[in-house]
């Protein structure tokens, strides 16, 4: 998968641009607040048409109404342009100027590893459980559509309790166990590789523990029905439902503690980093084809083996687009990002033969 042109228009607090990218590692580098993570997040909505924000608005540029997106891209040897318009707190995708839903983009088209991911570790289980559904849903079509039926249903049921209409429960409790019975198969059938994925990228981390990864679950296809039977009393006193794979926890175990609770920061992000590199290779192994990889500060908080760690993910992949305060060694392409501006850099060491930068400007 290749990024081969972004383009961006009223985004945050981008100027309207198109960036040309060429293969292997672009490195973007400025001070703080200078539009690095601004590109990145646009270069990953122009991708997969996702963004974790809670409200589109917040992407469109301060002061204006509408925003745009476009990605010029090249999957297994053809060409393609996706394009992405917010406005009105709406998301709009075309491809080749045809309007699609966001499944109908290249689910394997990138991977973004950022400081915050940090917060899977130590956050609370709602966002492991929307790490692993986000990454099921992107392997998976049918996934995708079973957790958003699912979802509305649990909304539904919820409104059902709150009114107290027990009697509609048997009808509900149906839809929940069929749904949330598939959901429970395909996440643990999924955890298997995940699991050994993400246990292979920690020991290439340099971590001393070792990483399981494992499913709390709340119910089991089994004893759903049952469960929900038995806690009727308690879902209608609190208007919620109280059972399923809604209520999961994505269990992170580093050595032989809870890395929630135990781990250090360091360690936090280790784990975090590990989970994103399995990630990045499922994508690959369903798709055929190595993602776009988006790594956004690529030094903080890590030591130098953790860098490098990072370093040779993003060599290992056709195109990355690396982010710091200071240069990425080994780029292909520099850009020096300045108030959301972004500019190449004129290599300081020519190739054997050719002239200095300074030669070709005089
Ligand atoms: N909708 C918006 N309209 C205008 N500006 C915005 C909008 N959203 C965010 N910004 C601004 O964009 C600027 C750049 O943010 P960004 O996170 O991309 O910086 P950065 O280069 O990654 O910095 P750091 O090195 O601190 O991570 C911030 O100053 C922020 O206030």
């Amino acid at each position: 998968m290749r990024l081969d042109s972004l383009s961006t228009l009223n985004y945050r607090n981008l100027a309207p641009c198109t960036l040309l990218f060429p293969a292997g590692v672009t490195g973007v580098f400025g001070e703080n607040g200078a539009g690095k993570t601004n590109l990145l997040e646009a270069a990953f909505l122009a991708l997969t048409g996702l963004t974790d924000v809670t409200r589109l608005e917040q992407l469109v540029q301060q002061g204006e109404t509408e925003a745009y997106v476009r990605a010029d891209l090249e999957s297994s040897g053809s060409l393609s342009v996706q394009e992405v318009g917010l406005g009105r707190g709406r998301r709009q995708l075309k491809v080749d100027g045809v309007r699609v839903r966001t499944g109908d983009l290249p689910r394997g088209s990138a991977v973004w590893i950022r400081p915050e991911d940090s917060e899977l570790v130590f956050g609370s289980p709602s966002g492991r459980r929307a790490f692993l559904d986000s990454l099921l849903s992107r392997l998976s079509a049918r996934y995708a559509e079973v957790l958003s039926r699912y979802e509305r249903t649990v909304s539904q049921r919820n409104a059902a309790l709150r009114g107290g209409e027990e009697w509609a429960m048997h009808v509900w409790d149906e839809s929940l166990v069929r749904l949330g019975t598939e959901i429970m198969t395909v996440r643990r059938r999924a955890l298997v590789r995940l699991n050994e994925l993400a246990a292979e990228a920690n020991a290439a981390l340099g971590s001393r523990k070792p990483l399981t990864l494992s499913l709390a679950e709340s119910t089991t296809p089994e004893a759903y029905a049952q469960d929900l039977a038995s806690r009727r009393a308690e879902e209608l006193a609190r208007g919620s439902t109280a059972t399923g794979p809604h209520r999961d926890d994505l269990v992170l175990t580093l050595g032989d503690f809870p890395a929630s609770e135990y781990a250090s920061r360091g360690e936090g992000r280790t784990v975090a980093l590990a989970l994103r590199r399995a990630e990045l290779e499922l994508l690959a192994e369903r798709f055929g084809e190595r993602p776009v990889l988006l790594i956004d500060d690529f030094s903080a908080e890590l030591d130098p083996g953790r860098r490098a760690f990072l370093l040779d993910l993003a060599a290992s992949v056709p195109q990355a687009i690396v982010t710091g305060t200071e240069r990425a060694p080994g780029a292909a392409l520099t850009l020096r990002a300045h108030g959301g501006r972004f500019t190449p850099e004129v290599t300081a060491e020519p190739l054997p033969g050719e002239p200095l930068a300074e030669e070709v400007r005089a």
